[in-house]
């Protein structure tokens, strides 16, 4: 398994954000991962990478915590925050920082470039891009490694259409090749169409971990399974069932 995650809690003060969080991700599939807000999807990432610790279980990539891997880029490539750079560097700068900062082989920044479509915007400086466009950085960042699994929270926020189905696509053709993807989402109809298997989660747990074809054949649609599987799992809702 590429991550593993095992009961994993964390409270921040009084607030439980996870409560025994487990699952795995597996090779050559898009793993959705979903719920409803502050169910404890970032946290869960933030984890993994040993950005937060958790106050007990384990999050292993590759059998190894993150912060024990000797080249972790080589191992998991990961898209937290689109925001999270140097806004006066061009983007091609922004990758060959990376590279060198982490030990990797700037060869690959134009390979990366040219998997995410930037190639002819890569000498732009990156505080001028969209959303969209930061999003595509961040996904080159997450390929500089070449790594076997690749963890994304929410790249499909501030898409445009072609964007959106780019990568759709992308996400595809990335399993297809044996990586597994874990890829957090709101957008059912965008996972429905993208991935594999859905890890739904809620109050800091997991509530369903299955392949969206039976989740679909069960619920008729995937926003119909969420639905279901997330009722009374909301904190925030305008929805008639969680009253
Ligand atoms: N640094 C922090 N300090 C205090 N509380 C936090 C912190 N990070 C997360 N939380 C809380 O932990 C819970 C889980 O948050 P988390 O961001 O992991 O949820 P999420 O599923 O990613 O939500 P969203 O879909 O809104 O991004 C929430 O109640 C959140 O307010």
């Amino acid at each position: 398994m590429s991550i593993v995650v095992d009961g994993l809690h964390k409270r921040f003060g009084s607030t439980v954000a996870l409560d025994g969080m487990t699952f795995a991700v597996r090779p050559g599939l898009v793993t959705g991962f979903v719920g409803p807000n502050g169910a404890g999807k970032s946290t869960t990432m933030r984890v993994i990478l040993g950005l937060d610790a958790a106050d007990a279980g384990t999050a292993l990539v590759d059998d190894t915590p993150y912060r024990s891997l000797r080249r972790p880029l080589r191992h998991l490539g990961s898209l937290l925050d689109a925001a999270a750079l140097q806004p006066s560097r061009t983007a091609r700068n922004h990758l060959l920082w990376l590279a060198h900062s982490q030990g990797l082989d700037g060869t690959r920044v134009d390979e990366v470039l040219a998997l995410t479509g930037l190639t002819s915007v890569a000498r732009r400086r990156a505080g001028g891009y969209s959303l969209g466009m930061r999003q595509r950085l961040g996904l080159a960042a997450a390929l500089l490694g070449d790594p076997p699994t690749v963890m994304l929270d929410e790249p499909f926020n501030g898409m445009d259409p072609d964007g959106i189905i780019w990568l759709r696509g992308f996400l595809r053709s990335l399993a297809a090749e044996g990586r597994a993807v874990l890829v957090s989402s709101h957008l059912m109809g965008e996972l429905q169409d993208t991935a594999h298997h859905l890890v739904v989660v809620g109050r800091g747990r997991v509530l369903a971990d299955g392949r969206v074809s039976d989740l679909v054949a069960e619920h008729s649609s995937l926003e119909q399974a969420y639905l279901t599987l997330t009722r009374g799992a909301v904190e925030f809702s305008t929805r008639e069932d969680v009253r």
